[in-house]
């Protein structure tokens, strides 16, 4: 059976030939003549496969993925596009074209295929190492005050007009976005948000689409396990901002990686500068002149002066002083995607919570204490997050949050003495610790905890992520405000390989509960 993701497909896509393909895309065959035969999908993944596809097989970083076009052919495969290493691992009867780097050919390939979805719809790609998430919906909220249905692509879910599927990861594979663009058009839906993470712009997975506008919020440390250092990580979000890729950018300029990115791109860019009172505010284009971060925690004031030298008075939804940039960004985005400026100030000022982003589980009162769910999970995204919160809290700022496992270590000790410099009571737990063993994930957040404050005073460990939730519960006052961090909307942990159900935000509510009833 074809997987969830091999089902998000348009019902009526158009049957293309196969030696029309070739010709279009000059490749080499081999194998028998696919002269008459015809393809209507396109599938990187066997498991995605649905009959009548064509299989691209690409050298992958474990394994080929000719390997798999064997049940990719018994799926229904009718022809495999790979490399010349992958010829050989087609089964005979099968026709196979070739190419020297088929993972570059999947977008583009399964665009011709299915007619250039992504040139039918407004399309926006978002991208920085943090805020996309955010971002996006931001602008997904102000597209919708122009268009009737919408699509937004990212971390949290797959989203065309009210259907919504859980995402498998922050930017899906290059055939699966081809299809979602043409399902979203077939569905009826005008406009598109999608985030494009640094792996999908390293490994080609948005080639194919031109984006109508793309946007960049920051770049920081993050990923280095993959692009392994920050420039090969900053090249790699440069290509979002090629004239392949996008008609024009919104970049914001805070940081020196954004204003690199603005001065280099080779498409027209529009730059916004956040930090009311920065030095790079004389230079840009768009700047947040002042902004008043709310004490209530709801959402942020602030005044955003356009190229034009007028000044527009605009809001952010969501806490926090990065909510401000965000939201600014999203509004030029937006604008620069059509929706006229009043607009989209407008809506975005009134955007609704985003699932796992400074999301409000539970509110002060009644005895309880402000309890949020974030997904903050690099050191500075962290570091913002729990100063965005200070604000908001009368009492103890109580954190609980870990570190991801087979991921960049050299972040461990960072997040321990940026926790332990900026909250008060530490609940040091996994996040997903993957193969690696769980308690020495702990141990090297711990080591960067004790550098700041050695007395581990108010630091506590818990083995489980839900036990954790418990005791910062327990450990909290009505006036303390507990966040927790790192997995934010995700809804499972990753433990030795195993994928278990879990959500924090559950877990929350659950831990309430049963507080509630040991009090009752
Ligand atoms: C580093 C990375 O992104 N790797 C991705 C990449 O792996 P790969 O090319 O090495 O693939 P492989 O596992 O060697 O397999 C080779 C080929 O065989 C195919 N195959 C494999 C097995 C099978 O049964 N059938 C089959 O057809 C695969 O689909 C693939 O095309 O292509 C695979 C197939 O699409 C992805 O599953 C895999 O993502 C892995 C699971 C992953 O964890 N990716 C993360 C790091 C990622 O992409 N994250 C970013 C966000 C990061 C962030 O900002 O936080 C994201 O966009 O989600
Ligand atoms: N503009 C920003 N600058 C720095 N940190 C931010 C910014 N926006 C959000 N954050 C922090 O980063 C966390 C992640 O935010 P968000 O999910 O919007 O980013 P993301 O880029 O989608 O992350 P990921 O790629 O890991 O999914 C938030 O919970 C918040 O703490």
């Amino acid at each position: 059976m074809t997987s969830p993701l091999g089902r998000l497909r348009p019902e009526h896509p158009p049957a293309r030939r196969v030696d029309d393909l070739v010709a279009a895309f000059a490749l080499r065959t081999t194998g028998p003549d696919a002269a008459g035969t015809t393809f209507t999908g396109v599938s990187m993944a066997s498991g995605d496969v649905a009959p009548g596809d064509l299989f691209v097989a690409v050298p992958g970083l474990k394994v080929h993925g000719a390997r798999f076009a064997a049940d990719a052919v018994a799926r229904g495969a009718v022809a495999v596009l790979t490399d010349d290493e992958g010829a050989a691992l087609v089964p005979a009867g099968t026709p196979v074209l070739l190419a020297d780097d088929p993972r570059l050919l999947a977008g583009p390939v399964a665009a011709w295929a299915l007619g250039d979805p992504g040139e039918r719809l407004v399309t926006v790609g978002v991208t920085g190492t943090n805020g996309k998430t955010t971002t996006t919906y931001f602008v997904d909220a102000a597209l919708r005050a122009v268009h009737e249905r919408t699509a937004v692509l990212g971390t949290v879910e797959l989203r065309i007009g009210d259907d919504a599927v859980e995402s498998p990861r922050t930017t899906v594979e290059a055939p699966v976005l081809q299809s979602l663009l043409a399902l979203a058009r077939e569905r009826g839906a005008t406009a598109l948000t999608t985030e494009v993470s640094s792996h999908a712009l390293a490994l080609g997975r948005v080639l194919g689409t031109r984006f109508d506008v793309v946007g960049f919020t920051n770049l920081q440390r993050d990923h280095l396990d993959f692009h392994g250092d920050m420039e090969g990580y900053f090249r790699a979000k440069s290509r979002l901002f090629s004239p392949e890729q996008a008609r024009r950018g919104v970049v914001v300029v805070d940081d020196v990686w954004g204003q690199r990115l603005a001065e280099e791109a080779p498409i027209p860019v529009e730059s916004v500068a956040t930090r009311a009172g920065s030095p790079v505010c004389a230079g840009a284009d768009w700047v947040v002149v002042d902004a008043d971060v709310g004490l209530d925690g709801v959402g942020s004031r602030f005044s955003l002066r356009g190229p034009d030298g007028r000044v527009h008075e605009a809001h952010s939804p969501l806490p926090g002083l990065v909510n401000v940039s965000n939201a600014a960004l999203a509004v030029v985005l937006a604008h620069a995607a059509g929706v006229p400026l009043g607009a989209a100030i407008d809506a975005v000022g009134r955007a609704h919570a985003i699932p796992g982003r400074m999301e409000r589980v539970v509110e002060r009162g009644d005895g309880w204490p402000l309890c949020l769910v974030d997904y903050a999970h690099t050191p500075d995204a962290l570091t913002l997050a729990l100063e965005a919160v200070r604000p908001i809290t009368p009492g103890r700022l109580v954190l609980v949050y870990g570190s991801d496992g087979d991921r960049d270590r050299g972040k461990r000790p960072i997040m321990g003495q940026v926790g332990a410099r900026l909250a008060d009571v530490l609940v040091v737990t996994d996040e997903n610790p993957r193969s690696e063993d769980p308690a020495s994930i702990r141990a090297a957040i711990l080591e960067g905890v004790r550098d700041v404050r050695p007395d581990l005073a108010d630091v506590h460990e818990a083995t489980s992520r839900a036990q954790a939730i418990r005791d910062a519960l327990r450990l909290a006052g009505p006036d303390d405000t507990v966040i927790v961090t790192g997995k934010g909307h995700e809804p499972t942990q990753e433990i030795a390989g195993v994928f278990h159900r879990y959500n924090d935000r559950d877990v929350f509510l659950a831990a309430r509960a049963e507080r509630r009833e040991q009090h009752a």
